[in-house]
């Protein structure tokens, strides 16, 4: 699939978020930062610009923001908002609000790969009210239910 976007910082003209495999579902995105930002624990999220916007321009996708895992389990950075969720209609430049979650003072450098978008389908519903649904074989147990082993 093609996918507009527009590169907003020109220290990143020559690397275009990329696949790093032919099988790699996310593509990472840079801190463009103007200097070395420093995450202390216990901190606030710091929003910081990647330098691009896309413009998926159809409901049926949206794009995903979510930590890099050697990031987020080895050093704790990870997102203040979770997860980054990006309109299907969102123009505007890509932010990550990166959060250190660790014990560990985090040092990012401008341009570092700090987190990934992942592009996925998405289904837009109607609703249809009813009083009762038809019964499941689960109905409304949740949280365990269904046991452990
Ligand atoms: O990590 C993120 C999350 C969101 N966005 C942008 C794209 C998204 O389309 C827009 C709005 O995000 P969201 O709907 O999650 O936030 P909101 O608080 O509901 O804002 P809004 O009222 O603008 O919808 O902000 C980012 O750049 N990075
Ligand atoms: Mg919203």
């Amino acid at each position: 699939m093609k996918l507009d976007i527009q590169i907003l910082d020109a220290r990143l003209r020559d690397q275009l978020p990329a696949y790093a495999t032919p099988g790699s579902a996310g593509l990472d995105l840079r801190a463009c930062l103007d200097s070395t930002l420093h995450l202390q624990p216990g901190d606030a999220a710091v929003l910081v610009p990647t330098g691009i916007a896309i413009h998926l321009n159809n409901p049926e996708y949206a794009a995903l923001i979510l930590p890099r895992s050697g990031l987020g389990h080895k050093q704790g950075l990870v997102l203040g908002n979770l997860v980054g969720l990006i309109d299907s209609d969102y123009q505007g430049q890509l932010m990550v609000s990166a959060w250190n979650r660790g014990q560990q003072a985090i040092t990012i450098e401008p341009l570092d790969r700090i987190a990934q978008l992942v592009i996925v389908p998405v289904v837009q519903v109607q609703f249809n009210l009813v009083e009762q649904f038809d019964q499941s074989t689960r109905g409304t147990g949740g949280y365990g239910s269904t046991g452990s082993q």
